[in-house]
């Protein structure tokens, strides 16, 4: 089984990422919608591939895209946002794709930061969407942005997006999870770069996190080299009850068709402030190592919390003991 943290600020030196190793990580992903591969040079050569070898580990890296995802932009402090305040979202206030102020109607809900915050929509002005704050809280730059119940018509891949794949290969990356997989053609397409890349041996794992993957699940099945079950903006794509029904049916079908998967976001969301797991995580971890889960990762636990290495420790000390706890069933 492979276990992996997402590259960010609490993991980025040597010591940290010794300790992730020893504790059983067997890969890192690094999130290019907050970075790039160029930025990441010296953490890249000088830090993780170093750790890898001291290891013995044959070490995954997965670049994650910024595909179809919208988000806001860089912000040059966090904005706190007040619940039952105004806000403007556009050329006049917070950053935000112009294809999502195009998009966006009067009555419309925005989720922030995967639902964190939410803002419903007063009017649309030339300076931006004029909003109320139905759910405050801080947002920080880069974080996701959903316009509740609409889909937003953006490109498969952003020049972002092809300058990494053109870099990927020198920096040793081995897996590349696509985002908001819209259907088989948004894997081709990225297939198709990645020859143009020199990436043919690459993997895709195409996250599924909307409702048009769901959709399109069994052909994205088909056309992925593995699963990722992406429950971050999954969530924002339905009431949150209905989250792990979603996952069920992902597991499955993936099940099914004898296609790899695996689950991602939240397995240990409170690690990022407390160095103890909640009872309710661990159960998570054990349950999607029984659903069949093929790895599992982390997110914010390790790029941007307090206890990186611990949140490493309890994820794969809870994943093997389900393993075993598995083998000693199939004896039975
Ligand atoms: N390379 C990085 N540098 C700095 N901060 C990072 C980096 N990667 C992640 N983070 C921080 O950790 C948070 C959680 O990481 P995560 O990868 O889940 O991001 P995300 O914005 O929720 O995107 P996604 O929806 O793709 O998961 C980010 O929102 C960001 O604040
Ligand atoms: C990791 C991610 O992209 C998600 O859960 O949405």
């Amino acid at each position: 089984m492979e276990f992996y943290a997402t590259l960010g600020g609490s993991c980025a030196d040597r010591a940290t990422l010794d300790g992730l190793f020893a504790a059983g990580m067997t890969g890192a992903r690094l999130n290019l919608s907050h970075t790039t591969l160029q930025q990441c040079a010296p953490l890249l050569k000088e830090v993780y591939w170093p750790a890898a070898q001291k290891a013995g580990r044959q070490a995954h890296l997965i670049i994650d895209l910024q595909g179809p995802e919208l988000r806001v932009g860089t912000l040059s402090a966090p904005i706190p946002l007040e619940t039952g305040s105004q806000t403007v979202l556009g050329p006049g206030g917070i950053p935000i794709p112009p294809a999502a102020l195009e998009a966006a109607q009067p009555g419309d809900r925005i989720s922030l930061d995967d639902s964190a915050l939410l803002v419903r929509v007063e009017e649309k002005r030339p300076e931006g969407l004029v909003c109320r704050v139905e759910r405050g809280g801080t947002l920080q730059s880069r974080k996701s942005l959903a316009i509740l119940g609409r889909e937003v018509n953006t490109p498969t891949l952003t020049g972002a997006d092809l300058d990494n794949l053109a870099q990927a290969k020198r920096f040793g990356v081995t897996h590349i999870l696509q985002p908001f997989v819209r259907g088989a053609d948004d894997i081709h397409t990225l297939r198709r770069a990645m020859a143009q890349a020199g990436l043919e041996q690459g993997k895709i794992m195409a996250k599924i996190e909307n409702q048009r993957g769901l959709e399109k699940l069994d052909e994205i099945i088909e056309a992925a080299d593995i699963i990722c079950i992406a429950r971050g903006d999954l969530g924002n794509s339905m009431p949150l009850w209905q989250l792990p029904s979603a996952q069920k049916r992902i597991a499955r079908a993936c099940r099914a068709a004898g296609k790899p998967f695996f689950v991602v976001t939240q397995l240990l969301w409170s690690m990022q402030e407390r160095a103890v797991p909640t009872r309710a995580e661990v159960s998570d971890i054990y349950n999607a190592v029984l659903d069949g889960s093929c790895a599992l990762m982390l997110t914010g636990e390790t790029a941007a919390g307090s206890y990186p290495v611990e949140a490493m420790d309890y994820l794969v000390k809870t994943a093997c003991q389900a393993l075993t706890d598995l083998e000693k069933e199939n004896e039975v």
